[in-house]
């Protein structure tokens, strides 16, 4: 059990995920690859975090292991307050079915499953019941009101991704981590999604972290990290699409 598990945080934080001098090793010897070193990460309530940096500068390497997809080679990583580099693998299901969202480039939505069991997934996986309420007003709010009984395929990049995000959000998850989330969409798909991810944060106050590569989705974040080779060379604010453009010029994060 989670519970049981579980090791409660002395101090008390406004992070609800918490990375210490985090480091990631792929491989052994001569052909090892430090994907991170030594990163220490907060990721405070209720905002909404970006995630910048080159190709290979780690930032998917950081997202996995701070969603638990992934273990760290050192270093440690909390979860609402649960040191998560120590639990078992069920454990770790366990905690990132309950706290958990996610979103992804390619929606990842299961083929066979309509909109709706596609949103509703992860509260049957655990067993729970939907607030009926809730629902209805997350899918008014992500506009699927009148596509709920159709499948992916019948469905546009934009709808899908409103599909992954209602599903990332259904379960009122502690942190939503969005990878690449408009990675694969046009430039006015890409600006409805960012305004319903904000909208998340505003209205229910979704901590959400966001690695992405578009500086105009950079730009919707309360917070920006840049990665580079595998640290945070940079911490900002919330900053302009122009100011995040001079950054990664400035910083030669090309
Ligand atoms: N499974 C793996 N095995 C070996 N090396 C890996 C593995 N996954 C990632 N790497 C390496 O770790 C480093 C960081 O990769 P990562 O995917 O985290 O970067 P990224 O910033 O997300 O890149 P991109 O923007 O291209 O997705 C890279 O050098 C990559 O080649």
């Amino acid at each position: 059990m989670i519970g049981t598990d579980a090791q409660p945080n002395e101090t008390t934080s406004a992070a609800v995920v918490l990375a210490d001098e985090v480091t990631r090793v792929y491989g052994e010897g001569d052909t090892a690859v430090h994907a991170l070193h030594g990163v220490s990460v907060e990721v405070d309530t209720g905002q909404l975090t970006a995630v910048m940096g080159p190709s290979g500068s780690g930032k998917s390497t950081l997202m996995h292991i701070l969603a638990g997809l992934d273990r760290p080679t050192t270093g440690s990583v909390r979860i609402d307050d649960i040191e998560i580099t120590t639990l078992g693998d069920d454990d770790l299901t366990k905690l990132r079915r309950r706290h958990i969202g996610f979103i992804f480039q390619f929606f990842n939505l299961l083929p066979m499953l309509t909109a709706r069991e596609n949103v509703l997934l992860p509260l049957t996986i655990a067993g729970r019941q939907v607030d009926p309420a809730y629902f209805d007003e997350l899918i008014a709010r992500v506009g699927l009101t009148d596509r709920l009984s159709h499948r992916p395929a019948e469905l546009s990049g934009g709808q899908q991704q409103r599909v992954a995000i209602a599903r990332a959000l259904v379960s009122r998850p502690t942190v939503v981590f969005a990878d690449e989330p408009t990675g694969n969409l046009d430039s006015r798909t890409s600006a409805e999604i960012l305004d319903l991810l904000r909208q998340s944060v505003e209205e229910y106050g979704q901590t959400t972290v966001m690695v992405t590569h578009d500086a105009r989705a950079a730009a919707m974040a309360d917070r920006v990290l840049f990665l580079a080779d595998g640290r945070i060379v940079k911490e900002t604010g919330r900053i302009s699409q122009h100011e995040i453009l001079q950054m990664i010029d400035t910083l030669d994060l090309q």
